[in-house]
């Protein structure tokens, strides 16, 4: 795979137009764009439709309910034709494969389905509060194991998993990874961080990276100083 298309831009803002023109920036430097929930909540499918002109659409939308709920909100939104939709893998096996059953309505043109493990925001500390002991690394080879046995194409975690995914589970599984920050770049609220250089030598697929970019003086040029740093 090309360096860039490697890359997702996250396209996190409630205002349509900066979206647009980042979009139309960005696109020539990554492989999709992701709209995720800011985006969504502000301006739902018009926001998805002016995306979809300009790259693959990475429809993050972290999908967590009940199967029967699940599996109708992905039918709902076959239509926008994403290429990539996300589901928590906390959500469990039968509300992935309730996904996954509503995805293959639309044939060849199914989105992938992506389980998100842990939330890369949350170190050993903050999981354990939430009553999942053993650390994030545990937790998220438990989770993947379930999602992949479930249906869904890969897997979102942080690059401090991705090494041991691989391991477990191989070459198969398409990982797409955040909490991804080029050197002394800010942290903000991602906790389980490493540099897109290292991301993507762990095995990573492709890399999602937000404020990096989105926050520069010129985010084109730090979308390509980021494809650029990617090994080949
Ligand atoms: O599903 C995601 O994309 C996601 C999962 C996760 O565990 N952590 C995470 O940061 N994300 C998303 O990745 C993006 C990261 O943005 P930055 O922290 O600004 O680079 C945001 O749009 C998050 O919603």
């Amino acid at each position: 795979m090309h360096a860039a298309a490697r890359l997702i831009p996250a396209i996190d803002t409630a205002d349509p137009a900066r979206a647009a023109a980042l979009a139309g920036a960005l696109a020539p430097h990554c492989g999709a764009l992701k709209l995720g929930l800011e985006l969504f909540a502000a301006e739902g499918p018009a926001a998805m439709r002016a995306m979809t002109e300009r790259a693959p659409v990475f429809l993050d939308l972290k999908l967590h309910d009940i199967p029967n709920t699940v599996a109708g909100a992905v039918r709902s939104l076959l239509p926008l034709r994403p290429a990539m939709l996300t589901l928590h893998g906390l959500g469990g096996p039968a509300m992935i494969a309730a996904a996954r059953e509503a995805a293959e309505a639309a044939g060849a043109a199914r989105p992938i389905l992506l389980a998100v493990t842990v939330l890369t925001s949350m170190d050993a500390a903050t999981l354990a509060e939430t009553g999942v002991s053993g650390g994030p690394v545990q937790q998220v080879l438990r989770l993947a194991r379930l999602a992949l046995g479930a249906g869904a194409d890969g897997l979102v975690c942080s690059p401090q998993e991705v090494s041991r995914i691989r391991d477990a589970f191989g070459a198969a599984p398409l990982l797409v990874v955040p909490g991804v920050r080029p050197a002394g770049s800010a942290l903000g609220d991602q906790a389980r961080t490493a540099t897109p250089a290292e991301a993507v030598a762990a095995g990573a697929d492709w890399i999602v990276v937000g404020r990096p970019i989105t926050g520069a003086a010129d985010p084109a040029a730090a979308a390509a100083a980021i494809a650029e740093s990617l090994p080949a």
